[in-house]
């Protein structure tokens, strides 16, 4: 479903430079892996790579999806169309602030990804996810009237609405107490098993990462970055 090889990205400039070395990474359909390691390390750079939101200084392979798409072919190729279009309709993002937009209200953000994509608006998909992370009561507020934790939620519902292929999320339980944070990991899990999608979750969050027995890709130092690879 998702296989990547020799991928790097870099983020600044001379001795501030920090590459982000992922050598490997195979995912099958209905699976999750979380993205783990030391604050500043490159997580969320290794996320917004695979997200296509960061062009890479190298990648070998990368394609997506069954039938698969050829990724890597296409950055090489700049074809910023096609990358545009698999971005919003075989990726799911959800980014470490929500990037909710604030004029609308909760239904209208959440109802976005579907309408972009000409995609009925109804989803019995979406309607089950807002019940489970209690946002039903939330349906007709903006972002600014939310608390951080609600906003983490309708992000994520936001991040699935359309069904991606892939589902990246960056620290979804960070703002969250302890129970929402394992209803959020329980539906993550569910949902990608029932929709055949991937997943990668960063996560400081240790115990739900072993409860839920995600594999682990973490980082190592080296000089000048990081590297990642599949904890044993
Ligand atoms: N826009 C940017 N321009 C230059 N350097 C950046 C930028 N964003 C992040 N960095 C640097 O890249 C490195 C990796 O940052 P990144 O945000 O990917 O780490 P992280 O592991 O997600 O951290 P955290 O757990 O604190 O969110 C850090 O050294 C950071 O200072």
């Amino acid at each position: 479903m998702l296989s990547l090889t020799e991928l790097r990205v870099a983020r600044g400039e001379g001795h501030e430079r920090h590459e982000v070395h992922l050598p490997r990474l195979s995912l099958a359909a209905g699976h999750v892996a979380a993205i783990v390691g030391p604050s500043g390390c490159g997580k969320s750079t290794l996320l917004e790579a695979m997200g296509l939101l960061l062009a890479p200084s190298a990648l070998h392979s990368f394609t997506l999806g069954t039938p698969s798409q050829d990724i890597a072919a296409l950055q090489r190729a700049g074809d910023e169309r096609a990358l545009a279009s698999i971005r919003s309709r075989d990726i799911g993002f959800l980014l470490q602030n929500g990037g909710l937009l604030p004029f609308l209200s909760v239904r209208d953000n959440i109802a976005l990804p579907r309408r972009l994509l000409g995609l009925p608006e109804h989803s019995e998909r979406v309607v089950h996810a807002c019940a489970t992370l209690g946002l039903n009561a939330l349906l007709n507020k903006r972002p600014g009237a939310l608390s951080i934790g609600e906003r983490q939620r309708t992000a994520f519902v936001r991040a699935m609405a359309h069904e991606p292929r892939l589902l990246l999320a960056d620290e979804p339980t960070a703002a969250l107490d302890p129970a929402s944070g394992e209803r959020l990991f329980g539906l993550i899990v569910s949902l990608v098993k029932e929709l055949d999608m991937a997943a990668l979750v960063v996560s400081h969050d240790y115990t739900l990462v072993a409860q839920f027995q995600l594999p682990r890709l973490a980082a190592t130092l080296t000089p000048g970055g990081c590297r990642f690879a599949f904890a044993a």
